[in-house]
């Protein structure tokens, strides 16, 4: 039988969305999102989203996974094409409830409060998470943020210089992040301008990453290398972080339909 599914994306950050709520699906676990994900043999993305009925007061649910198969708490730029298709709405996650202000062709999506306590990250022992003091070839010094899903910041004078796609798997599966961790490698280019890279946890090196976005600004601003506002630029494009002064973020930038279409998910089976 053939299932309804929306190719999305922001920034490049590319996304297959299924709406459970209109079509039964089987599980995503066992292989089934890995598969789907697949560039060669699958749909091919780098997250696949499944919108569920919500469980408590939100107005619906996402679920999040890798490329990988793995299930994960958070995903900014998922989040702003899923408000692009939900409206404006307070969707549950496992990393905390967002909420969703589609505006044209984009969307500011409030994630809850950033969150530093070393277990919240989570790490596997105690220490400072604003200048954590531990690296890795060369990269010093990171910063740690829990944004619903948990981020390494580390803020280089020259992004190009750091070889991401040897060091960033590496990082991820350091036994000091339990969950694994998504490893961002930042530049200030200005008061309020960042420029950014991310190995994403489960995925690899992707065009974009809203969480990093959101992740990285938070520790520049904890650090003070940029003020309350500041845009994150990335391989695809720009985001607008702004961390507000109730502690929530607000990250705001495009989320675009790329097609619509259909699968057999027994073939995938
Ligand atoms: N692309 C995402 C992040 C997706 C989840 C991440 N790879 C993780 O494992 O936590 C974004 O835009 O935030």
């Amino acid at each position: 039988m053939a299932t309804p599914f929306v190719k999305m994306h922001g920034l490049g950050n590319d996304f297959v969305v299924f709406d459970a709520r209109a079509h039964a699906l089987p599980a995503m676990g066992d292989g089934l999102a890995a598969r789907l994900a697949d560039r060669h043999t699958g749909i091919g993305c780098d997250q696949l989203i499944v919108i569920e009925a919500a469980q408590n007061d939100g107005d619906a649910r996402m679920r999040i996974y890798n490329a990988d198969g793995g299930e994960v708490e958070a995903c900014g730029n998922a989040s702003r094409c899923v408000a692009q298709l939900l409206g404006p709405s307070k969707v549950e996650t496992a990393g905390g409830v967002i909420e969703m202000n589609p505006a044209g062709d984009g969307a500011t999506v409030i994630l809850p409060a950033p969150r530093f306590d070393w277990d919240a990250i989570p790490l596997a022992y105690a220490m400072d998470t604003r200048d954590m003091p531990v690296g890795w070839d060369g990269l010093e010094a990171p910063s740690a943020v829990n944004v619903g899903n948990p981020h390494v910041v580390f803020f280089v004078d020259d992004l190009e210089a750091v070889p991401l796609k040897t060091i960033g798997p590496q990082i991820e599966t350091d036994p000091l992040f339990p969950d694994r961790v998504n490893v961002n490698v930042a530049q200030i280019i200005g008061p309020d301008r960042i420029r950014l890279q991310v190995w994403e946890r489960g995925v690899g090196l992707t065009r974009a990453c809203g969480t990093g976005a959101c992740a990285t600004a938070i520790a520049a601003m904890r650090r003070g290398h940029v003020g309350r506002t500041a845009t994150v630029e990335m391989a695809g494009g720009t985001l607008t972080i702004a961390w507000r002064e109730d502690g929530a973020i607000a990250m705001t930038g495009p989320a675009t339909t790329a097609f619509r279409g259909e699968v057999d998910l027994n073939a995938f089976a």
